[in-house]
């Protein structure tokens, strides 16, 4: 655990915000579920974790949310190594995690309001970013009136309103149907265009990568670790029908075969 040993004070040298040195991960002794995983992100960059089940995707995440400690190595945000949880990190999860009891606006202005912002300022930020993704209107709507595409809308705006520099989001549109999950991909890439948080993105979805990520690394379990890492140069939207797209999602699907056998 971090607390437990010598923490150094910066990462070294290199523009990367997020950078993470040589982290393994064990949840019982006998099986690493990250080994010696090395990378170097830079701002903005939108990162797609791509790989078959049990690679170590959702653990990855939950180290840089700082919900886990690594058993060795350190992970570096913006110079800082991550001891917990903090702001700068922001969430978002498959199942939504809306809080029930308040409206949409009060989830949204919910992070502003633990941050200590005033009243009028909350207001104006939960109103931005609900405008953002196109919810204003149903501002004073509760989650449970609202379908799986709308909630996960309210979730992205929700994190994105407590200010993170780097939005971390787990399979978030892997419960939506394929119209809709269309749509939030689009609405994602824009958000991140105007917005330009850095984005470490997880799927299954091969074609769900290719269509969102500057960058895809694609994991393998049994240690889980990082075996491909590929930018991709692409102008976005990106044509599912183009040659160049068809490439990458026939490389892709080669490297999860391997890594799943
Ligand atoms: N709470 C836990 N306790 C024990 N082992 C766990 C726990 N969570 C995950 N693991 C194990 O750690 C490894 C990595 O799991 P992780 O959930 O990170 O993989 P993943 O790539 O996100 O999988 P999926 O795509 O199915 O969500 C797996 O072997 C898994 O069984």
């Amino acid at each position: 655990m971090t607390a437990h040993r010598p923490v150094p004070g910066r990462a070294d040298g290199s523009a990367s915000f997020i950078q993470i040195d040589s982290i393994s991960f064990s949840f019982d002794p006998a099986h690493l579920a990250l080994r010696s995983v090395k990378l170097s992100i830079p701002k903005g960059q939108f990162v797609c974790l791509l790989g078959p089940s049990g690679c170590g995707k959702t653990t990855l995440l939950n180290l840089i949310a700082g919900f886990l400690s690594p058993s060795d190595g350190y992970i570096f945000v913006n110079g800082q190594v991550i001891d917990g949880p903090g702001p700068d990190r922001g969430m978002v999860f498959q199942d939504y995690s809306l809080f029930p009891w308040l409206t949409i606006q009060g989830n949204i202005e919910f992070g502003p309001s633990i941050a200590g912002l005033p009243a009028k300022e909350r207001r104006e930020r939960a109103g931005h970013y609900l405008d953002m993704v196109n919810l204003g209107h149903i501002a004073d709507r509760y989650p449970n009136e609202l379908s799986g595409g709308m909630k996960q809308r309210v979730a992205i705006a929700r994190a994105l309103a407590a200010g993170p520099k780097v939005l971390l989001m787990d399979e978030p549109f892997a419960a939506l149907d394929a119209m809709t999950r269309n749509h939030l991909q689009g609405e994602l890439i824009r958000i991140h265009e105007l917005e330009q948080p850095t984005i470490l993105f997880v799927t299954h979805n091969i074609d769900e990568a290719i269509r969102l990520a500057d960058r895809v690394l694609v994991m393998s379990p049994n240690p889980g670790r990082v075996v491909r890492d590929v930018l991709i140069d692409l102008e976005k939207p990106r044509v599912r029908t183009s040659l160049e797209f068809a490439r990458l999602y026939d490389a892709f699907e080669a490297d999860i075969g391997h890594a799943a056998s």
